[in-house]
């Protein structure tokens, strides 16, 4: 048998002061590499975290093999060499700062000219890395090349697309030369190609000797995975050769337990006002210096309509969603008509959000904390980043139902930063959906869910869509994930349009 490189006996993970998980064993040795699957998303993403030592394990034993090896081949230096040091983690959430204050970037900073500048270049921050041992495997070359950011580089941090971004978290990752690699769903936001390279980079990085465990989804483990720990709600953490693991067979479709009535009865309260066009916009440019990010885009978005956004990453897809949620100031120097009214003339961004339900990794990534999830939700109504006013009780009645719709009605109270990562998405989903708007945006919504609840978030999509006239743009970079009620696509390439299409060209 080989060397054991981590175990997990019967632990408990306390995170937050509360208890979340206890009873788990689970063992790595070495030249295993493992997939944690399975519809328990907090559970998952716990347990990387008790790996990677960011929160504690309080009971049971816990052994880091891997530590004791590393330190056997690397003489430390330092008493205050941790036995986290060689693990690298690249989770849901990134934490890069500004240059200037050392803060963390803020929501939409890269729309704004003045602090567009202010963040390191990705060049910079990749040099910045310290492998940890003396002679990495991973060189700075290798890394660059392996994740394909050459083009990135001169680049700084903020601007960088949300597939961009996931890149170089990976390259970082990487550099360190950790003994273990960690990934938190390494593969949402990433495009099909980057997906299929992804494959092969878990290979190489088996290859040079590096320990991987991997949040996935069970059809998208990569090849050089061997083991895989399966963990549904309720039900302990099962362990599987992956030779052994069918995917279908351990996801049976669930029975709907989606209340329509519910749903329908939540979007008839207020009526969705008529307008001739939510969007009309005539051969709009966005440059930034020298790059041409949007190229002369016309789109025309009427009302009930349901579009799919679709473009490899950074085709543009965010940046044309932030002109029409009055997030880009660029909006005003183009064509561009938003619910009736042509932007520029007069009207504020708040008479834009009013109509919008918006939901965005960038939202994800920069909302504020030190909220409770309900006044991240009842925020909803005011297009506010965390709730500043007093609310009224029916307005704070209807942010509850809708929590029971995504059944997290237990979390009203509990500070939004203390829910795990699955659960604060479903807080920002419930915020879009709060005000019953004219125009909802969903900009790959389904980031990090387990295969059961996206048919169930895609359910809902669809029964809003049956219910209402509300107008919907969807992206998505997995086609399976787009709903039925989805008619009509546009694509991007490279900042261009390269087809609109509506239903009946899609069957043809
Ligand atoms: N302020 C800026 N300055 C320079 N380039 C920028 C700026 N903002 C965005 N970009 C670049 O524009 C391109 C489009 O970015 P955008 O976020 O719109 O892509 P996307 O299609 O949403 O990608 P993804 O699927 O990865 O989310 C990217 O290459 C990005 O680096």
């Amino acid at each position: 048998m080989s060397e054991v490189i981590l175990s997990f006996e019967d632990i408990t993970v306390r995170s937050t002061g509360q208890t979340v998980v206890g009873n788990i064993s689970f063992e790595i040795r070495k030249g295993e590499h493992w997939a944690l699957v399975g519809d328990n998303e907090a559970g998952k993403h716990l347990l990387l975290e008790a790996i990677a030592g960011r929160v504690p394990v309080v009971g049971g034993k816990a052994s880091y093999g891997f530590y004791e090896r590393y330190r056997r081949e690397n003489p430390v230096q330092s008493p205050h060499f941790l036995w986290q040091k060689p693990v690298s983690f690249v989770s849901a959430r990134h934490h890069f700062t500004s240059l200037s204050s050392k803060n963390s970037f803020y929501y939409q900073q890269r729309y704004n000219a003045a602090d567009a500048e202010d963040a390191a270049t990705v060049a910079q921050h990749l040099s910045e890395i310290t492998p940890f041992p003396d002679t990495p495997v991973w060189t700075f070359e290798k890394v660059v090349a392996a994740l394909s950011v050459q083009h990135l580089l001169e680049k700084e941090l903020i601007k960088l697309s949300n597939g961009e971004t996931k890149r170089v978290l990976l390259a970082e990752a990487l550099l360190r030369n950790p003994s273990v690699l960690l990934l938190d769903s390494p593969l949402s936001g990433l495009d099909v190609k980057s997906r299929q390279a992804f494959n092969q980079l878990v290979t190489a990085i088996t290859a040079s000797g590096i320990t991987v465990v991997l949040v996935a989804s069970p059809d998208e483990i990569p090849d050089a995975i061997t083991h895989v720990a399966i963990w549904n709600e309720g039900q302990e953490v099962e362990n599987k050769l992956k030779a052994q693991y069918h995917p279908n067979g351990r996801h049976p479709v669930q029975p709907e337990t989606l209340d329509r009535d519910e749903v329908k009865s939540l979007l008839s309260a207020s009526a969705i006002p008529s307008f001739q066009a939510i969007v009309k916009m005539e051969d709009v440019t966005i440059q930034y210096g020298d790059k041409t990010v949007l190229d002369n885009i016309s789109w025309e978005v009427r009302q009930g309509e349901r579009w799919a956004l679709v473009g490899h990453n950074g085709a543009g897809k965010s940046t044309l969603l932030s002109l029409l949620y009055g997030d880009n100031p660029q909006a005003y120097r183009n064509k561009i008509t938003l619910f009736d009214r042509r932007r520029g003339s007069g009207e504020s961004i708040w008479d834009i959000k009013q109509h919008i339900g918006y939901v965005s990794p960038e939202l994800f990534q920069y909302f504020p904390r030190d909220v409770s999830c309900s006044d991240v939700i009842e925020s909803g109504f005011y297009d506010s980043l965390g709730l500043f006013r007093d609310i009224e009780p029916a307005k704070q009645a209807v942010a509850l139902r809708w929590m029971k719709i995504f059944g997290i009605a237990e979390l009203a109270a509990k500070p939004f930063k203390h829910v795990p990562t699955s659960s604060q998405r479903l807080c920002l989903l419930a915020r879009a959906l709060v005000k019953n708007p004219v125009l909802l945006i969903l900009d790959e919504p389904c980031h990090g869910f387990s295969a059961p609840r996206q048919r169930h978030f895609k359910t809902l999509v669809n029964a809003i869509c049956e219910a209402s006239n509300m107008t919907l743009i969807y992206v998505s970079h997995y086609q399976h994930e787009i709903p039925e009620c989805v008619t009509k696509v546009i694509q991007l390439e490279n900042g261009r349009c390269v087809s609109q299409v509506s239903e009946t060209e899609m069957t043809n």
